[in-house]
């Protein structure tokens, strides 16, 4: 479990980008950071590998305070996955995959199996296992970065917009890729993303930030639709209704969830009825 305490970061130039954030991010789930832009999802995501520090505050996590551990060790054993995969261009895909476990050490041929496996994980014909960055598409690029993410074998995964810059059809694959993925591996991913569509579809949780980073409302996605807490987060995911994957819909006086097809996925508790 990650933890943020009264959570704030003031960068040294004035800006606040997180204020007063108290959040529990349970173990093996899928966490989602919505909101727009500079509402400060990836400053929270990078306190979690201190990446950032906070200014006030303490992010934990199983119970040990990240400030007391060492950065380059955290960062070691937390996958990291961003946008358009920060791949480094001159090694090739393989070597690109297991750059972290052969700096902690991890001899040649070893490093090369491991590797290998990766990119079945991830759904990687193994003949690009040589090819250079620039020589992939951008979904497969991605996919080189997931493997990365997972190559030390994170118990924690930390994904910052990772399919923000591919097409909507190559985005689909991805996403369901994550799920399928996740379903076997069961991390701790902490994902961001500014689609709420993305995050209903991932979530288990999806925390909604609102500007200056503050908690617009957190929890499941079916108990964000049905019962959004302010009028800024019903606006924020109204956006989007006409394409939306999941709706709430009243039938026979009981709120169930559909999804983009009008199947039901769910039906709502009392508690997350809008009263
Ligand atoms: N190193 C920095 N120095 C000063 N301000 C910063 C720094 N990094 C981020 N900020 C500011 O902090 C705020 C939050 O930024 P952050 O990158 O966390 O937002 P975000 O929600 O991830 O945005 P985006 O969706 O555009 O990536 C923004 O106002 C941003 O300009």
């Amino acid at each position: 479990m990650i933890e943020f305490e009264g959570v704030t970061k003031r960068f040294d130039d004035g800006t606040l980008a997180v204020r007063g954030v108290d959040l529990v991010i349970p173990s093996h789930q899928v966490t989602v950071f919505v909101g727009s832009s500079g509402s400060g999802k990836t400053t929270l995501l990078r306190m979690i590998n201190r990446m950032v520090e906070p200014t006030s505050g303490v992010v934990s996590i199983d119970g040990e305070d990240v400030a007391a551990l060492d950065p380059v060790a955290l960062r070691r054993r937390i996958g990291y996955v961003m946008q358009s995969a920060g791949l480094l261009p001159h090694r090739r895909v393989l070597e690109n995959i297991v750059t972290v476990p052969r700096l902690n050490g991890m001899g040649r041929s070893e490093a090369t199996e491991l590797g290998l496996t990766l990119m079945d994980t991830v759904g990687l014909d193994r003949d690009l296992a040589g090819r250079y960055p620039n020589q992939l598409s951008g979904g497969q690029q991605q996919r080189v970065g997931v493997a990365r993410g997972l190559a030390v074998d994170p118990n924690i995964l930390l994904m910052d917009e990772p399919f923000g810059a591919v097409d909507p059809i190559v985005r689909a694959d991805l996403q369901a890729e994550l799920l399928r993925l996740q379903g076997e591996l069961g991390k701790t991913v902490v994902f961001v993303t500014h689609d709420i569509e993305e995050a209903f579809l991932l979530g288990d949780q999806v925390v909604i930030l609102a500007d200056g980073g503050v908690i617009a409302q957190r929890g499941a996605p079916a108990d964000i639709l049905a019962a959004p807490a302010s009028e800024f987060v019903a606006d924020f995911i109204g956006a989007d209704r006409g394409r939306r994957a999941l709706r709430v819909e009243h039938r026979d006086g009981v709120a169930v969830v559909v999804d983009s097809n009008g199947r039901p996925a769910g039906v709502l508790t009392e508690d997350a009825a809008p009263s």
